[in-house]
């Protein structure tokens, strides 16, 4: 479903953010994306958003280029960055449908998602106010909400869990797993290593714009903990 070959970020100003990386997420993954800060997770999440241009290799989403098909692998994809920026001036459920006309889901589909996700997310009752009036948690599971409502074939999300109440972290876990189980990928950052080690099928670590370790939860951490693994490639890998 995500193919990375030889992807390399250079950023003006000349920081290499991204070195050669080579990452394949499968249909019905989950697959986890951990690094130190500054190791370059959000860069790699940001070119196969398709919301950042890079210089060198390539990026394919079910099969086409994000370069050269940008608009049909938006298409597939949903993308939540760390920090989602919505429109102040709207109101939640305005700005779900606005996300449903976008991505063409009927008006039966839409109605029954929205209803059912916002139920879940506890929610239901705010949709009617002005986004500018919603906490960060409140935006997030808005963003979220509205990244599912197409039922994306790749849902990327950076550091989905930071700002969730606990509750909500369960249910989207359990969304995660779910739209996995119905053929979906995912690919994910997060800093929070118990929750990759328990959702997780695969994993990659990252640092300093490199892979240096990537595979199954098994073939990464075998039976040490991913915390254990982590701390010990991050100080000893070049
Ligand atoms: N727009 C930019 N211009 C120049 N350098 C950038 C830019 N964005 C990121 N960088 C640099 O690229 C490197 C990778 O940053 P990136 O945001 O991808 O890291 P990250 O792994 O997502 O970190 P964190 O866990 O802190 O979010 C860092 O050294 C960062 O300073």
């Amino acid at each position: 479903m995500l193919k990375i070959s030889n992807f390399s970020k250079i950023y003006a100003g000349g920081k290499k953010a991204a070195n050669h990386i080579n990452l394949t997420v499968l249909a019905g993954e989950i697959h986890g994306f951990i690094g130190h800060n500054g190791a370059g997770k959000t860069t790699t999440i940001r070119a196969v958003a398709g919301v950042m241009d890079f210089e060198e290799g390539e990026i394919l989403i079910d099969g086409r280029s994000v370069k050269k098909e940008p608009v049909a692998c938006k298409k597939k994809l949903a993308y939540i960055p760390d920090n989602p920026d919505l429109y102040d001036y709207i109101t939640g459920f305005q700005y779900l449908n606005y996300m449903a006309d976008m991505f063409e889901v009927s008006a039966h589909d839409r109605s029954e998602r929205i209803h059912r996700y916002a139920q879940l997310f506890e929610i239901s009752d705010s949709l009617g106010n002005l986004i500018s009036s919603y906490s960060h948690g409140m935006k997030q599971k808005t963003a979220l909400i509205g990244a599912l409502l197409h039922e994306p074939k790749l849902l990327i999300l950076d550091e989905p869990f930071v700002g969730l109440d606990p509750e909500a972290s369960f249910h989207l876990k359990k969304i995660m797993r779910e739209l996995c189980q119905r053929g979906s990928a995912i690919f994910f950052s997060t800093h929070v290593l118990d929750v990759a080690e328990k959702l997780c099928d695969k994993i990659s670590i990252i640092k300093n714009g490199e892979l240096i370790s990537s595979g199954t939860m098994e073939e990464v951490k075998g039976s040490s903990s991913l915390e254990d693994v982590f701390m010990e490639v991050v100080e000893h890998e070049q």
